[in-house]
């Protein structure tokens, strides 16, 4: 990778509770792509928007039958780097843990606290170990591109903010939800990890907006968070989401060089295994993800 090298983008879209489809796509096709983590939650759809190429993935799948904790996320990052994404932004319904943020609010997210226990963390196993820098867990450059954006549409949106990852199914305790908030926690949600993580091993520059729904279960004047009350914020908002998506592909697509956060260099010195003792099998399957260094 030379620092002249230029970059011809392709934008990745995750779609979360509320978002299955992406409108406005020119030449659209939905298309299987399997990887040697296996099947990502559904076809991903193809497509260009003003002469970018993008690629959406509705991350639960179309009708949204898996669960948080069931998600293939290996599969679902590697299927975006085998479509060649080389920007991926997540759009993920949250609760808020502050006052400033209600429903209808955006938030684009700078840090994580990742609160899961059940999933698949990482490309890396036994046979090639790899350790990543995971300080700023989102790409700056496009937090730049969709805060100028979302100011543009005139949307509420906020930039910064800390997204508290808990396993799900169920919402959290009140108890749980005071404890995310005296943590400084500004979301709550339950995707965005170890979606970050595996982009980040990708060499994906992944960034989020969080689009609040509800105040989760600690405000006293708001009921408590339930699937109607997420669906039905998001109803509503999904016409600023989309508005966000039509703007940020354009500005996201223009060739570039490499990325000023430095996402696309994240395994340059991650490697510890040495040559002689990593395993074959792993090597030729991370070889999709991570070839570029091995
Ligand atoms: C339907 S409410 C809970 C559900 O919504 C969020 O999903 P996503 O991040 O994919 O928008 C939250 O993380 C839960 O999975
Ligand atoms: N309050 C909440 N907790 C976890 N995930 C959510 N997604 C939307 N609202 C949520």
């Amino acid at each position: 990778m030379s620092q002249n090298e230029v970059v011809e983008p392709v934008i990745g879209l995750i779609g979360g509770s509320g978002l299955y489809d992406i409108d406005g796509l020119e030449e659209k096709e939905w298309r299987t792509v399997e990887t040697p983590w296996g099947l990502p939650s559904d076809q991903l759809l193809f497509g260009r928007l003003e002469g970018v190429r993008c690629v959406f993935l509705p991350r639960h799948g179309r009708g949204h039958p898996i669960p948080p904790s069931r998600l293939n996320y290996r599969a679902n990052i590697a299927a975006m780097k085998m479509s060649g994404v080389t920007d991926i932004v997540s759009l993920s319904a949250v609760g808020s843990l502050k006052e400033e943020l209600p429903p209808g609010h955006l938030v684009i997210v700078d840090q994580f606290i990742d609160r899961t226990i059940w999933r698949e963390k990482s490309f890396f196993d036994t046979g090639c170990v790899a350790h990543i820098s995971m300080a700023d867990p989102l790409c700056a450059r496009i937090g730049d591109v969709l805060e100028a954006q979302s100011n543009a549409l005139g949307l509420d949106v906020t930039r910064g903010g800390t997204y508290l990852v808990m396993e799900g199914p169920q919402f959290s305790t009140r108890a749980e939800s005071n404890l995310y908030r005296s943590w400084g926690c500004s979301v709550i949600g339950m995707t965005n990890m170890p979606e970050a993580t595996l982009a980040r091993e990708a060499e994906i520059c992944y960034a989020t907006v969080a689009m609040v729904t509800d105040y989760d279960c600690w405000h006293e004047d708001h009921d408590n968070v339930t699937v109607e009350s997420v669906v039905k914020t998001m109803q509503g908002n999904s016409a600023k989401a989309k508005a966000l998506v039509k703007a940020v592909i354009p500005a996201l697509g223009q060739p570039r060089s490499l990325c000023s956060a430095g996402c696309d260099r994240a395994l340059e010195y991650a490697l510890i295994t040495a040559p002689e003792a990593r395993d074959p099998a792993l090597i030729s399957k991370l070889k999709v993800i991570a070839g570029r260094v091995l």
